[in-house]
């Protein structure tokens, strides 16, 4: 294998700039490593001002001014391009009929695939750019073939592969993540910006959702779906409570059910199913949220899809742990068996499939088999 494509040779890059640390270091180590990068601050909400409530939020006009002054340090142009109706519509809509749907999805994910890899991506071709650059800490690596591989960041603590595993060959052909060749601790960038006279050196860290305002997404969802009160059920359907709005549970969510009647073993319960056709929650003891097999679809592959079963590690959640699959390309959908049962898989997140570091494919996880009983 030999480095990373972007060390081949100088290359027009597109550094998709945040306003935050990270991208400002990636656009300032590619514009170092000798490329000609132009920076640009995407403008994603149509109301930036909306978002503003002391916590970062997503795009402000504070953010863009952030990207601005880090571009000028560095020395590069900089544009604001404004993509908020795309980002409406792919990543925050999506967002919203997902939960709607008793989902729960990875608006992160879908960014990447729909608007920083796709429309970002495409104007960035089509402008004659040969690369996008973020601050996403992920490595890719080209191989004496000439396809390319998402490996982990060298950072595990800091490794975003998960919310790149939707990336396809021709993406992943594309981009470029400064930050995940070097095992690079937030603190480390943090100092190396100060190092840069980067004034976003001590900025905060955004949120996990950018387009929800203080990590409200109760509040978020709520204001979009508006009240709904159905009924909290346990495994038998006998009625524990009652709920404003099946959207509000997670798969594996304990805290905030509001169940007044205490479990008959004394012990905790669990949100194991949300049901948007009854607008049922149904819960229960940890156990039952033991899962054994998973379906999940529209797999994207980082090179050619595998063609007999496989056993990988899998990740099920943006800062979740590594567990073994086998895993099996079944008509177009994915069918994954756990060697261990796993504990609260909600419906909607992505499943990425690792081998080693290497990212091999990600798909939506659709439906679980329960050790205990099998739940669509
Ligand atoms: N509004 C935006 N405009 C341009 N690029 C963006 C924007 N939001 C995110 N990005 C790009 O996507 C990358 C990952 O986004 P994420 O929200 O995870 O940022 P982050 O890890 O907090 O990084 P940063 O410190 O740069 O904000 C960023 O590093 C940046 O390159």
């Amino acid at each position: 294998m030999t480095d990373t494509p972007q060390r081949t040779r100088p290359l027009r890059v597109l550094a998709a700039m945040s306003g935050g640390v990270d991208s400002a270091v990636a656009a300032a180590r590619a514009a170092e490593a000798g490329h000609d990068v132009t920076g640009v601050h995407l403008a994603l909400s149509a109301n930036p001002q909306s978002f503003r409530t002391g916590a970062r939020g997503c795009c402000t006009i504070e953010d863009s001014r952030d990207a601005r002054r880090a571009a000028d340090v560095i020395g590069i142009p900089f544009y604001v391009w404004d993509l908020a109706d795309r980002f409406r519509e792919d990543v925050v809509e999506d967002f919203v009929a997902e939960y709607e749907a008793g989902r729960t999805p990875n608006p992160c994910l879908r960014c990447n695939e729909k608007i920083k890899f796709a429309a970002l991506l495409d104007k960035a071709l089509a402008l004659g750019f040969d690369a996008v650059c973020t601050g996403h800490y992920a490595k890719v690596i080209l191989r004496e073939d000439g396809t390319r591989e998402l490996h982990r960041a060298s950072d595990m603590a800091k490794d975003q592969s998960y919310v790149l595993g939707v990336l396809d060959d021709r993406q992943l052909a594309h981009a470029m993540f400064p930050l995940g060749d070097t095992v690079t601790t937030k603190e480390e960038i943090r100092a190396e910006a100060e190092r840069r006279g980067l004034a976003v050196a001590k900025k905060p860290d955004s949120h996990d959702i950018c387009f929800i305002a203080d990590g409200d997404t109760q509040g978020f969802l709520a204001n979009r779906l508006g009240r709904a009160e159905g009924d909290i059920v346990d495994e038998s359907g006998t009625k524990l409570g009652t709920h404003e709005g099946a959207y509000g549970f997670t798969i594996g969510q304990r805290k905030g059910l509001r169940i007044g009647t205490p479990a008959p073993d004394g012990k905790p319960r669990y949100v194991l199913d949300i049901s948007p056709v009854t607008n049922t929650v149904t819960v229960g003891p940890a156990a039952s949220l033991d899962v054994g097999a998973l379906t999940a679809v529209k797999p994207r592959w980082c090179g050619a899809a595998p063609t007999g079963p496989g056993t990988y590690t899998a990740q099920l959640r943006a800062h979740g742990g590594e567990t073994e699959v086998t895993a099996e390309l079944v008509d177009g959908e994915l069918r994954v068996r756990f060697t261990e049962p796993v504990r609260g898989v909600a419906p909607g997140q992505a499943i990425v499939l690792y081998d080693g570091t290497r990212v091999v494919g990600s798909a939506t996880i659709a439906s679980t088999v329960r050790v205990t009983a099998d739940v669509a």
